[in-house]
């Protein structure tokens, strides 16, 4: 899934080159827990050498991005009438626009912009899918609960399309429960604009607030038996996960809410259903779903710490293939 995002806006050449970077490297050291910044003067000590691995990832990754944004500036050399081909055509053309903008953007700001939306949008979605995917493969009732509605609004006679995505609340119901239960990211930064008190806590301007979601989604006093996954829990309630119902933010809220949740939730309800739609699923003979393990890697994504590994069968005519 990852590739496929990223291959429209980088080109298909930067795709190939960008899997031999790994991004786990970077998620894992977006969130970690580095002491020199809790502790000022043991920084220079770099004591678990996050930072040294940050500083050779940022070159990596410059490098990177640096040949992205050359080849599409070569390509535009002495053309014209250029018309762009995606995200990075545009904001180069958006650094050289003569007309001034209200910030500036600069070749800088183009590979940020370009890692953002490369990071924000391929693991994000896709832990969100294995997470789901472990759950249910642990409660086959489930499976079978959205195989029925799958079976009654699509047919088995075709894959799903986006329009459909309306019409399967089940569908919907799994991927928010899978949001609740293993939000992919466990802390918002927020900084304090000002002075505030929040629940009897005096917050000072400029305070960074870490709004931890993921206890937020098993605390006990806002959801029943917050450990178990249920995703009735959210059929026919108006819980929505556009930061307005705030026991649930898996996309965060307010102004620096996650930008990309409309595709998100496109992305995850689509491949969930087809996955579930097109394929029967069941774990290898030799692993029952008691021994399944459900530990999580904390950094800046909250994956599987184990890979799920499962045995797919297809479920619609083979000319669907
Ligand atoms: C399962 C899918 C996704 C989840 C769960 C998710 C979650 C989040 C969360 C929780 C934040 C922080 C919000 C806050 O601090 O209040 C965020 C920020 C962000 N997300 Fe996503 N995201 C997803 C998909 C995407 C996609 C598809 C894109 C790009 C197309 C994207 C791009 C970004 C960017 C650029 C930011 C930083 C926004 C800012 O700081 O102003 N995300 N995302």
């Amino acid at each position: 899934m990852g590739p496929s995002l990223v291959l429209p806006s980088l080109g298909s050449k930067w795709n190939y080159l960008l899997s031999f970077i790994t991004l786990d490297e970077l998620f894992l050291l977006s969130g970690v827990f580095n002491i020199g910044d809790w502790i000022p003067w043991l920084k220079f000590l770099d004591l678990q050498g996050y930072v040294k691995r940050m500083k050779a990832l940022t070159k990596k990754l410059d490098r990177f991005y640096e040949f992205v944004l050359d080849e599409h500036k070569t390509k535009k050399e002495g053309v014209e009438e250029f018309v762009s081909e995606g995200m990075v055509d545009l904001l180069l053309l958006l650094v050289d626009d003569p007309n001034d903008l209200e910030v500036k953007l600069t070749y800088d700001s183009v590979k940020a912009i370009t890692q953002d939306s490369v990071a924000g949008r391929t693991d994000t979605s896709a832990t969100t899918l294995e997470w789901a995917m472990s759950e249910l493969i642990k409660q086959p009732n489930l499976i079978e609960k959205a195989t029925e509605e799958l079976d009654r609004v699509i047919g088995r006679e075709r894959w799903v399309e986006e329009e459909d995505l309306e019409n399967l609340p089940y569908i919907d119901a799994i991927m928010k429960e899978a949001m609740r239960k293993h939000p992919v990211i466990v802390f918002l930064p927020h900084l304090a604009l000002e002075d505030c008190n929040v629940a009897g806590y005096d917050v000072c301007k400029g305070t960074l607030v870490l709004v931890n979601i993921w206890s937020m989604g098993r605390d006990p006093t806002l959801w029943d038996a917050p450990d178990e996954f249920r995703p009735e829990r959210f059929l026919g309630k108006a819980i929505d996960v556009k930061g307005q119902s705030f026991e649930f933010l898996p996309f965060g809220s307010g102004r620096r809410m996650c930008p990309g949740y409309g595709l998100g939730l496109k992305v995850i309800r689509s491949c969930l259903a087809n996955m579930l739609h097109g394929f029967s699923w069941k774990l290898s003979e030799n692993v029952k779903k008691e021994d399944l393990g459900m530990e999580e890697v904390y950094g800046l994504l909250t994956p599987r710490k184990f890979p799920l590994v499962a045995v797919v069968e297809p479920r619609l005519p083979i000319h669907l293939y």
